[in-house]
């Protein structure tokens, strides 16, 4: 067995560049060796990463079989790609970039539809005027195929589209689409619409870890390494910190902190001069700075956070369990 872990990461298309801003942040530059035009390339500070330049689709079929430990990549792309994502492949973490809805779009010109019933009703109506089944074109085949199962939708049929999907209604070669969509503006500059409940899946980028790859220890102590830098860049990200002293805070005054704020006291109580540190989320901010002086601070610093490195490694955790069979 290799001793690297493959990391696969998108060599194009919408999520690149969050992608490679994301391992930066967590102090592990995407090293792209030699010319741009490579397709392997490394990762700063972590040793036996191999990282593996694809399309976002691929990366999902890379994951399913193994080809690759780790990937960054589409929910949307996962659930279509994989049959039966969750047995081949974990979902660790939604990396909070790459939103779009995949959605069931129809001409907005259908003033009676704005329900999968009411679309159920106008399939049925088609293909009995028409003797045709009413067209759907998409790349998301798997996807729709389970959602139109799940609103009793039969009548209908799909025409695969790799592109421009949202002009085949107007072209004629489809009357309704499945399509992702983030701002809209695609579908509204092709007279569509959503319908209501027609949002099939809400997809981000995700890491995801492959459980049919060669896990052996190398790639553990690879993947190790890398989730301890993410969880810490995260609990930064995700952080402020607190800092005050005062006499009259004690533990007492902590717990209540703690609970009122959603904070952290990362290294516990007050000392005995009244020294406090904690970890606040940036929305409980004011909250807390107030109820510090409440209760006696006469002074509040706060200040972001570059890193959080903690004992836990709560990703590796989580996939250690599950390769583990637990
Ligand atoms: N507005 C958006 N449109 C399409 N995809 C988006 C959007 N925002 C985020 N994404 C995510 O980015 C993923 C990759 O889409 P993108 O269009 O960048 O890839 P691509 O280069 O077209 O990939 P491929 O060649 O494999 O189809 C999507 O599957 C989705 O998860
Ligand atoms: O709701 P919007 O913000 O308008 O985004 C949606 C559009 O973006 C994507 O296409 P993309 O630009 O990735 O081109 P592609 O079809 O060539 O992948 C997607 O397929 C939609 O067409
Ligand atoms: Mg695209």
């Amino acid at each position: 067995m290799s001793d690297t872990l493959i990391l696969a990461v998108p060599s194009k298309g919408r999520l690149q560049e969050n992608v490679h801003a994301f391992f930066a942040r967590a102090g592990m530059p995407l090293v792209q060796a030699r010319g741009a035009r490579e397709y392997r390339g490394a990762l700063g500070g972590v040793d036996n990463v191999e990282v593996a330049y694809l399309s976002a689709s691929e990366i999902a079929a890379a994951l399913a079989s193994g080809a690759v430990h780790v990937g960054v990549t589409g929910e949307d792309l996962v659930r279509e790609n994989i049959p039966d994502a969750d047995k081949r492949v974990m979902l660790l973490e939604k990396l909070g970039f790459g939103h779009a809805n995949v959605v069931v779009a129809v001409p907005q010109a259908w003033i009676d539809v704005r329900s999968m019933e009411d679309l159920d009703d106008v399939a049925g109506h088609f293909h009995a005027r028409t003797g045709r089944r009413i067209r759907v074109a998409t790349k998301y085949v798997n996807l729709t195929r389970s959602f139109f199962a799940r609103h009793g939708i039969v009548d209908y049929r799909i025409v695969e589209s790799a592109g421009a999907t949202e002009g085949t209604p107007a072209a004629g070669s489809a009357e309704l689409i499945v399509d992702i969509t983030t701002t809209g503006a695609t579908l509204a500059a092709n007279a569509l619409k959503v319908v209501d409940d027609g949002v099939m899946l809400r997809s981000e980028a995700n890491l995801v870890a492959s459980l049919t790859a060669p896990w052996g220890e190398a790639q553990h102590a690879a993947a190790r390494a890398m989730f301890d830098r993410m969880a810490a860049e995260k609990r930064a990200r995700t952080m402020r910190e607190v800092r005050t002293r005062f006499i009259q805070c004690d533990t007492n005054l902590v717990d209540e902190a703690v609970s009122r704020f959603r904070c952290v006291a990362p290294f516990g109580g007050p000392t005995s001069s009244g020294m406090l540190t904690l970890h606040c989320p940036p929305d409980t901010l004011h909250a807390l700075s107030l109820f510090l002086r409440e209760r006696g601070a006469s002074m509040v610093t706060v200040g972001p956070i570059e890193y959080v490195f903690a004992a836990e490694n709560p990703l590796y955790e989580a996939l250690q369990a599950r390769l583990a069979g637990a």
